[in-house]
């Protein structure tokens, strides 16, 4: 049957979903997810129902990242299985509400695939992101994306960290995938952001299509960037802000910060240097939504991961 030994079995991704605006600021992916749901032949595949969604329509109607919590920290066990209805947080109602559609949570009836469209301040350029090293499915996704989109390049961000990570919109689905798309200001469109978002779809959906219509994919390997520490901002007694990123961090996302590097430059000029054990890749370098989370960047370490080949069920 197979002509790989040790090939892992899916079962096909017939529903998939495609969320814009869990961040009511970050343009590209609310502003695509609008025209899908006007007109959503371009992510329609043989075999598959794609469904456009916008997460959070109250913080896309005013332009802001949430109303009351950040919508992609609100799936967590405790918020979905809240009572207290209608005097429970926006965003909370919203992630039960959510969970009820493309879930629930962790169960069969779960969504194959949601892709969760987001941009950044930061300049990573094209970031597909990841909860799980070991989902095959995803890994393979991955391979099949930085192949088809060559010679353009997009990095992987691997979110899988005991204290980091966190409970995420598209984490309702059997296979999460975040698309992380910058640099682009808050509340602004850019044309080559939003195409490279575009793009990106284009050859998610077209791996789904294929996977599903019977194609194997052998075995290979997925370069990641696993996250490894949050690093703040150096800040005084009452929790203000003394330093600022130094200008050769500033846009360096995912280039190499070596032990002794300048890292952050105090407001009287003072270079403060990074004090790690050994190189690390920056990312999310001066993102605006991580000022409130005390987050200046974070480092990750670069890996090499072994995908397994995949079949369908
Ligand atoms: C800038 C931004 O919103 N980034 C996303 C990353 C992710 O989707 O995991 C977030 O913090 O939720
Ligand atoms: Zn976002």
């Amino acid at each position: 049957m197979s002509a790989y030994k040790n090939s892992v079995c899916f079962n096909e991704a017939r529903r998939v979903a495609i969320f814009g605006g869990t961040h009511g600021n970050e343009m590209s992916g609310v502003t695509l997810v609008n025209l899908w749901v006007k007109n959503s032949a371009e992510i329609q595949r043989k075999g598959v129902e794609t469904k456009p969604f916008i997460a959070n329509p109250k913080a896309v109607e005013k332009c802001t990242r949430y109303v009351d919590t950040d919508l992609n920290r609100a799936f967590s066990p405790e918020n979905l299985s809240a009572p207290g209805g209608d005097d429970l947080p926006y965003e909370v109602q919203r992630a039960q509400e959510i969970n009820r559609i493309f879930g629930p949570k962790g169960s069969p009836e779960a969504y194959d695939v949601i892709f969760d469209l987001h941009n950044t301040t930061s300049n990573m350029g094209c970031t597909l992101i990841l909860e799980s090293s070991k989902d095959h499915f995803n890994l393979q996704m991955m391979n099949y994306i930085k192949k088809a989109i060559t010679p353009a390049s997009c990095l992987v961000l691997l979110n899988e960290h005991p204290l980091l990570k966190y409970s995420t919109s598209r984490s309702v689905a059997k296979h999460p995938v975040g698309l992380e798309v910058g640099p682009q200001p808050q509340g602004v469109l850019r044309s080559n952001i939003f195409e490279a978002m575009r793009v990106i779809l284009k050859h998610a959906l077209d791996f789904i299509e294929l996977f599903n219509e019977g194609m194997e994919f052998p075995p290979c390997t997925v370069e990641v960037f696993w996250v490894s520490e949050r690093i703040d901002y150096p800040r005084d007694a009452n929790g203000n802000i003394i330093a600022m990123v130094h200008p050769n961090l500033q846009d360096c996302d995912w280039e190499p910060l070596n032990p002794g590097d300048p890292m952050f430059q105090t407001f009287d000029g003072k270079t403060i240097h990074y004090q790690g054990s050994g190189t690390v890749y920056p990312t999310f370098i001066n993102e605006a939504a991580y000022y409130e989370k005390q987050q200046a960047f974070v480092t990750t370490r670069r890996e090499t991961l072994v995908a397994s080949a995949i079949r369908k069920a």
